[in-house]
């Protein structure tokens, strides 16, 4: 499934061509990337195929909304402007390794980075050094780093997530020329337009890249410690050494985590960022007993 506009969707086939067709009642959960039957006469689609995972988000009224579903790679992609909210790389990091799929930051318009002269910019990378994590610059605008992007990208699905306005439907026109995507303007003060309004898979040789509207925020769809802590590996690291197994990295005495913050060998940004995660799974009620280290 290529896009959903409402009650009906664009299909794609075997031979690349794209259909039409309505969901019926019991098809409604269907989201870009599913793979689903259809009836031809009717044009409806009938049934869809179970997911491998699916990436999901709150909107403002708090509903869960699935985005897109049979995603390998999710790329976060962040731009010198507009400026990354503070912790929504953390967000995105943590709700994409518990997918499971795997994440990679993609920094766009290099052509706005000054490599001689250090940026707060810089500094919002160094706290992700500790992950294993792939990290690639690229240009949609010149073209800088696409083919590295394409190359890594070859033979998976890829989804674009991030705010609105760091370029993600310019990546894709870009990589997919033959494509007619719209871009939207920056605003005055350097923020997103919200121009993509819905998930919109391109299939293409390499592999499929799936543009997805901007988001201002991410919560991640996370129930325990255990599976915030997939996406502090950085943190996790350190914290066997903590004195006590169930520590949250707060005040505990002996606590390692804070000890490799003190000396330099994690950043702080990171324990904030776990802390206010946390402090979200908390306040859902959804820590099990026990189940708040990060072992
Ligand atoms: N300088 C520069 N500007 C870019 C680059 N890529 C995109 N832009 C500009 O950034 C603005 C936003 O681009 P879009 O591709 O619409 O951003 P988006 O992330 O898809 O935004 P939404 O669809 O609203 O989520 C446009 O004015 C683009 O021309 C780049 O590599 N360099
Ligand atoms: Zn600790």
């Amino acid at each position: 499934m290529v896009a959903r506009y409402g009650s009906e969707v664009d299909l794609l086939d075997d031979w690349q061509r794209i259909h039409r067709a309505r969901l019926r009642r019991r098809t409604d959960d269907v989201v870009c990337g599913d793979l689903v039957f259809l009836e031809p006469t009717q044009a409806a689609v009938t049934r869809r195929a179970k997911r491998h995972n699916q990436l999901s988000r709150r909107d403002g009224t708090h509903r869960l909304r699935t985005i897109a579903a049979n995603i390998d790679r999710v790329w976060i992609v962040i731009a010198p402007q507009p400026e990354v909210p503070r912790f929504l790389v953390d967000r995105f990091l943590t709700g994409i390794v518990n997918l499971p799929a795997r994440p990679a930051l993609l920094v766009n318009k290099w052509d706005c980075i000054d490599p001689q002269r250090p940026s707060t910019f810089d500094a919002l990378l160094e706290n992700y050094r500790c992950l294993d994590l792939e990290l690639l610059h690229v240009s949609a605008h010149t073209g800088y780093g696409l083919d590295r992007l394409r190359t890594a990208a070859r033979g998976s699905s890829n989804i674009l997530v991030g705010q609105s306005g760091v370029g993600k439907s310019s990546l894709i026109q870009s990589l997919l020329p033959r494509e007619e995507l719209r871009i939207g303007e920056l605003g005055h003060s350097g923020e997103g337009r919200h121009t993509t309004t819905t998930a919109r898979w391109y299939e293409s040789e390499g592999g499929a890249w799936i543009d997805s509207p901007g988001v201002r925020d991410f919560t991640p769809e996370i129930g325990s410690a255990t599976e915030l802590a997939r996406g502090f590996s950085d943190l996790a690291a350190h914290a066997g050494q903590c004195r006590f197994r169930d520590c949250t990295h707060q005040a505990e005495p002996g606590c390692a985590v804070r000890a490799a913050v003190a000396n330099g060998e994690l950043p702080a940004r990171r324990l904030e960022a776990w802390h206010e995660l946390l402090q979200e799974i908390v306040a859902g009620a959804r820590v099990r007993p026990g189940d708040r280290g990060t072992r």
